[in-house]
């Protein structure tokens, strides 16, 4: 049976606000802006991807989201909240993995909560469910050397959503796995956030891989980069690999191919709002 995204469990938390943000690096005569005006907002439990070529500031982006880096102008909110600096409410997972190779998977889902003070109890309730959740059932006595790319990714994100956070951060999480457990993964994924509709912001240059995952892509062009398309896509949940070979997955991912080459082009979808729904 397929399931439309509204009968996911509706998230009350976890709205982001991306209002006229941008951002620049480097100091004195070597800044330069990486992004430029970003404004769109991300709905309570959405999964949208951030799809834009090398360079365009998705990375950026993403570390701002996680409060690693400051914005030069506009602001960027949380459930309304200005944020301050880095939080365990906003996990990041990255490509790298980051475990620590001397603890056991078990240990390395449980470090955040330990370090948050969480009672004894607590801690191991979360470090039983959050495995079994991301499929790491049985290998929780394993350390990372004896896992697959894959599984150590699985213990990245089990890692962060341990910290029940309001927003999920991804930056081009399996873009060193082979092409067939990053398709694993991405179903891995889609299971998670099905089962917590965590809002999730995912970044890829991967075109198929963000018309597979994504409720909306936000398409942004070369550096400075800008936001010049605004995708709401039309696929019901569960996704499937078939996904692919339908006509309007193909036709979008042309769409998005045509908007990358053309980045001032006009495009051809419903121009949409900030939230991604058809504007007026
Ligand atoms: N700390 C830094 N100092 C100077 N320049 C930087 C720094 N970090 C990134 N850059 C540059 O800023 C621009 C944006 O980088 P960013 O990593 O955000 O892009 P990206 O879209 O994520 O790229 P990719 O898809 O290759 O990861 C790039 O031109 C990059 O070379």
């Amino acid at each position: 049976m397929n399931i439309r995204v509204t009968d996911i469990p509706a998230q009350t938390v976890g709205r982001i606000d991306v209002a006229h943000v941008s951002i620049s690096l480097g100091e004195g005569a070597d800044a330069f802006e990486a992004v430029r005006d970003l404004n769109f907002a991300v709905a309570a439990g959405e999964l949208i991807c951030v799809l834009g070529p090398s360079g365009c500031g998705k990375s950026t982006l993403l570390g701002a989201l996680a409060g690693h880096l400051e914005v030069t102008q506009g602001q960027l909110t949380v459930d309304d909240q200005p944020l301050l600096g880095p939080s365990p409410d906003r996990g990041i997972v990255f490509q790298q993995h980051t475990l620590f190779p001397w603890k056991r998977v078990r240990d390395n889902v449980a470090f955040g909560p330990k370090m948050r003070g969480l009672g004894k109890a607590e801690r191991r309730m979360a470090a039983d469910q959050i495995p079994k959740l991301v499929g790491l059932e049985g290998f929780e006595k394993f350390y990372p050397s004896q896992l697959s790319g894959g599984m150590q990714q699985r213990v990245e994100i089990a890692r962060v959503l341990i910290n029940q956070p309001r927003v999920l951060l991804m930056d081009e999480p399996f873009g060193a796995l082979d092409a067939q457990t990053r398709s694993l993964m991405q179903e891995v994924l889609l299971d998670i956030w099905t089962k917590i509709p965590t809002t999730t912001v995912f970044v890829t240059h991967d075109i198929e891989e963000a018309l597979f995952l994504a409720d909306r892509i936000i398409v942004m062009s070369a550096r400075p980069g800008r936001v010049i398309d605004d995708i709401r896509l039309p696929f019901a949940r569960p996704r499937h690999t078939e996904l692919v070979t339908e006509s309007e997955f193909v036709r979008l991912k042309r769409h998005i191919l045509d908007r990358l080459r053309r980045p001032d082009g006009f495009s051809l979808l419903p121009r949409l709002s900030p939230l991604g729904v058809p504007a007026e």
